[in-house]
């Protein structure tokens, strides 16, 4: 899938034969049976400058992984690596290197043995898509990885997913990071200091799928905040089918096909390549690209998001990567919280004619289903009698409040009551918004939403776990009227844990406000219910900003224009 640019993988072919070349020193000498004291076994794969093959010690009989490069080879990535390699031993998923030399015309570098690279197993699965809980566990482990290496002076500089592979038994839910060919200390050894940023263009190194814009198509001096750039992409591309749209006609073969896929790459915003997914995976490489030539990243809070978003989703040991991913229990159930694309499995073929069918035989009883035309007249006839009820006046001794559409003038009411009071009335709203059956019914709604919310009172404008359950009725309506599912409570409790910066929130929420007016369906609309409930949910007291109500007021808005 992704290639270093300098690539055209070169195949040698493996012989038994030990003589040393005849040939000028461009042509490599076929390999030979033995290097050194390891005697080679089975090609495990050939890269731009070299190939590896599993070695096992003729003494110790110690099996490793051997890199092996020519000596005259264009690009001697080894003599680099075996200089790399020390300064990452002993961190969790850094491959120890055991002996490195040059023997005759090749230069060779013993590391561990590891399994199958991320690419291999992704493209094996044969699945347009990666599953969520995997890619939070990559996303996990690749953020922790980098941290490490960033720790200790190294940028790796391509990142790429046939670079991330996965140990062997026991240690195959741990990903190592490989190829260290294009990495580069970005801290004088000496003096500790970063290294220089440069006005000048420079050529580029790293990878065609995954490499930061700054880097690919700028030309700017790659460092910390590229590596995090070219994993953020690493992870959208793993949760959009068929992946990130520049991945698509394969390597460029031409100038002019790169430059086509640098300007792809370039005018790609991370809204525009994250839409359906969880809002995490736009927000890191937003994050990315915020982040100064020289800024140290705050790898923690990364982790922890991912984490957490696993947690939401209910996967369990998310630090470890578990290949085929483990099969769910129970049938995940949607909330406002579940991602559009990335929880929605690839169908086969064969089996979608037999899906088109059922549905076509499916009987929806008197279910009043949005959209549904035909057993909607009870519905209507309960609306009608809904809209009555809420027009008329609330009796005196019942302990809430008024509240009708746009009614944000009400009279101010003692906190604690109105606190119990806001609780019944958004209990109230999420059960009528259970039974609308258009979207008409589903504005005023979300009108009087924010009217409850609005109430002259501070403690009422954050999001309370009735306010949730709303927004989870409401995101269902949107996405698929046909089932319901009860509010989950973790949504509500992870709010209370987690902290974001208020700056995080406001980005997503101006764009929601911004995006929503041209809304083109329900669904579309849905995602960005569920956008704003988390971004809202984890927020900083989860209060609903100036934006949040200009995002409801054009929801409510649209619903009409997309009766
Ligand atoms: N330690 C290892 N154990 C098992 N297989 C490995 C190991 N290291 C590399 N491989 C396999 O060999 C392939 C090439 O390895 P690597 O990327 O290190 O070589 P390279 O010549 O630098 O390649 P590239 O041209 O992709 O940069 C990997 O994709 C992987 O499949």
């Amino acid at each position: 899938m992704s290639e270093p640019v300098q690539s055209n993988a070169e195949d040698f072919s493996s012989s038994e034969d030990e003589s040393g070349s005849e040939e000028s020193i461009d042509t490599p000498p076929s390999i030979p049976a033995v290097i050194a004291n390891w005697y080679l076994n089975e090609n495990l794969g050939s890269g731009y400058s070299g190939s590896i093959f599993k070695a096992t010690h003729l003494h110790t009989r110690q099996t490793v992984a051997l890199k092996i490069q020519y000596v005259h080879h264009e690009c001697p990535t080894n003599r680099y690596e075996r200089h790399l390699y020390p300064l990452l031993q002993g961190g969790v998923g850094m491959p120890n290197l055991y002996a490195s030399g040059v023997q005759g015309a090749w230069d060779y570098l013993a590391i561990d043995l590891l399994g199958s690279s991320l690419d291999s197993l992704y493209r094996r699965s044969g699945k347009d898509t990666m599953d969520l809980r995997s890619v939070c566990s990559i996303a996990i482990q690749v953020i922790t990885r980098l941290q490490f290496m960033h720790h200790r002076g190294v940028l790796h500089r391509d990142i790429q997913l046939g670079n991330c592979v996965i140990g062997l038994p026991p240690n195959e839910k741990t990903i190592y990071m490989i190829d260290f060919g294009f990495s580069k200390r970005y801290l004088d050894q000496y003096t500790g200091r970063h290294i220089p940023d440069s006005k000048l263009k420079r050529d580029f190194i790293g990878n065609y799928w995954f490499s930061s814009v700054n880097v690919h198509c700028r030309g700017k001096v790659p460092s910390r905040r590229d590596d995090l750039e070219a994993a953020a992409l690493m992870f959208i591309h793993l949760l959009t089918p068929r992946g990130l749209s520049w991945t698509r006609n394969g390597v460029p073969k031409t100038d002019d096909a790169h430059h086509r896929l640098k300007a792809e790459k370039r005018k790609a915003t991370p809204e525009g390549l994250c839409r359906g997914l969880p809002i995490e995976f736009e927000e890191f490489l937003a994050y990315t690209r915020r982040l100064a030539f020289k800024e140290n990243p705050d790898y923690d809070q990364w982790v922890n998001r991912f984490r957490d978003l696993a947690l939401d989703e209910g996967f369990a040991n998310v630090d470890q990567f578990i290949w085929p991913p483990p099969v769910p229990v129970k049938p995940p159930i949607k909330t406002i919280n579940t991602p559009l694309r990335a929880r929605t499995p690839a169908v086969p073929r064969d089996e979608m004619a037999d899906i088109l069918n059922g549905l076509t035989n499916l009987d929806l009883c008197a279910k009043p289903v949005l959209g549904d035309r035909t057993n909607v007249q009870e519905a209507v006839r309960k609306a009608r009698e809904d809209a009555k009820r809420d027009s008329a006046p609330i009796p005196a001794a019942r302990e809430t409040i008024v509240i009708s559409s746009g009614s944000e003038n009400s009279s101010p009411v003692p906190a604690a009551r109105f606190q119990r009071s806001k609780a019944f009335l958004l209990n109230q709203l999420a059960e009528r918004a259970r039974g609308a059956t258009d979207n008409a019914a589903l504005a005023r709604l979300v009108r009087e939403f924010a009217a409850v919310l609005q109430v002259n009172n501070s403690r009422t404008r954050t999001l309370t776990r009735e306010a949730f359950g709303v927004l989870d009725v409401l995101y269902k309506q949107l996405d698929d009227p046909s089932v319901f599912v009860k509010p989950t409570r973790y949504s509500f409790n992870s709010a209370v844990q987690e902290k974001e910066p208020p700056h995080i929130k406001l980005g997503v929420v101006a764009r929601l406000r911004a995006e929503v007016p041209r809304a083109q369906s329900n669904k579309a609309l849905a995602t960005m219910v569920s956008d704003f409930a988390k971004v809202t949910n984890k927020s900083t007291g989860r209060t609903v900003t100036k934006d949040g109500f200009a995002f409801l007021d054009g929801l409510a808005e649209r619903l009409m224009v997309l009766q």
